[in-house]
């Protein structure tokens, strides 16, 4: 049975951000399996040339895990690619015979919401669909191992280890952004942690999300569609209250609003978001045939130690196996498995902070080539 969700006549949009590797493609997934025949759409945005999330989408197996559209966007980060991307793609969605039931955004990790968010009051689209909430997914393990400073101490910790982040922390801007824009924050890989750890996370984070914002455990993201959807937040209205403290405004050289500054009222000051794309780089690179599944698992986890590098996730061939097998790592945790149909077998996406060394990055991966 379809359950239509529409909020005043508006098709519902659930925006899912979060950190690389925080589980939000995982949520996803979960989210479409569980959607109990509504129709839902889905924008996938992913830093870095090669779409991936939407392969893992495309490599589930169970048939009901798929969307009713499925639309990819690479050319940035949503926050910057608004006007160029984002716009057409609703624009396209909502001129379909059979409009969504529900549309869902994942961010790419490094996006800052709020102006995605703000994007929503633009005429073109606040007639049609409103901000049904901001799902903020938290790697709970980077939290608690210290990837993710959780507070003024640990980040003090972080800076004397590492001597290039003399100043902001690029990392820990994006996370207070995307708490400060939460309906719901989701403390996931919940697994991986004990009882003690996630009460410390919950107790920090609380400063930075918005009274009265629901923070729940999952783990892989499972949880009732319910919960994730039909908030009903208008999040549009109120975008002023979803700034993180730290603000501060600089240039940056993104021409994403020129052409509809004329459109719409909101703040203009907005517009020069603060965000830190610059302090990170992503790679597609070749990788050739592995020996076995721990041979890849080594070479990834050895890339993966290497100073500034958060996140890699690709598929790569393993001699004398059909099908690719897929790779994802974050931290020190790294998952593999075959998958028929993965996009760009042979390939994987390095993504780190700015000033990655390649050549060492190339050499962790290939040391576990095929004998
Ligand atoms: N142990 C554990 N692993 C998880 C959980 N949720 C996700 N993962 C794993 O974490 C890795 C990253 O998950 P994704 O869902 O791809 O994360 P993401 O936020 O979409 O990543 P990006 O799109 O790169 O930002 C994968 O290997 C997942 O299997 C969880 O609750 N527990």
């Amino acid at each position: 049975m379809t359950t239509v969700l529409s909020q005043g006549g508006k098709i519902p949009a659930t925006i899912v951000t979060g950190f690389l590797g925080a589980g939000k493609t995982t949520l996803i997934r979960n989210l479409l399996l569980n959607a109990g025949g509504r129709r839902i759409a889905l924008i996938v945005n992913e830093f870095g040339d090669m779409g991936f999330d939407g392969s893992l989408l495309d490599g589930c197996v169970d048939p009901s895990c798929s969307a009713d559209d499925v639309v990819e966007l690479t050319n940035g980060c949503i926050c910057c690619t608004v006007a160029d991307d984002f716009l057409p793609t609703m624009e396209m969605l909502l001129a379909r015979e059979t409009p969504p039931d529900h549309i869902v955004i994942e961010t790419s990790g490094l996006a800052l919401p709020q102006p995605l968010v703000r994007a929503f009051s633009w005429p073109s689209v606040k007639t049609r669909v409103t901000v049904d909430g901001v799902i903020t997914v938290l790697d709970a393990a980077a939290l608690a191992e210290g990837r993710i400073a959780l507070d003024e101490e640990a980040l003090e910790a972080q800076r004397a280890a590492d001597a290039s982040l003399d100043h902001d922390n690029p990392v820990e801007e994006l996370f207070h952004d995307q708490l400060a824009c939460a309906d719901l924050v989701v403390l996931n890989k919940a697994d991986l942690v004990d009882a003690d750890q996630l009460a410390h996370i919950r107790e920090h984070i609380t400063e930075d999300v918005r009274s009265g914002v629901e923070i729940i455990h999952a783990e892989k993201g499972n949880l009732p569609v319910d919960v994730l959807l039909g908030r009903s937040a208008a999040a549009e209205d109120d975008l002023a209250a979803r700034r993180a403290h730290h603000h501060h405004h600089h240039d940056h050289d993104d021409d994403h609003d020129h052409d509809h500054d004329d459109d719409h009222d909101h703040d203009h000051d907005d517009d020069d978001h603060d965000h830190h794309h610059d302090d990170f780089e992503s790679h597609v690179l070749p990788v050739a045939a592995f020996a076995s599944l721990k041979d890849l698992e080594q070479a990834v986890a050895r890339a993966m130690a290497l100073p500034g590098v958060l996140r890699i996730k690709g598929a790569a061939s393993v001699t004398g196996k059909a099908a690719p097998a897929l790779v994802q790592a974050v931290g020190p945790r790294v998952e593999t498995w075959f998958a028929a149909g993965a996009r760009m077998p042979g390939h994987v996406v390095v993504i780190g902070l700015k000033g990655l060394d390649l050549s060492s990055i190339t050499e962790a991966l290939g040391k576990a080539k095929a004998a």
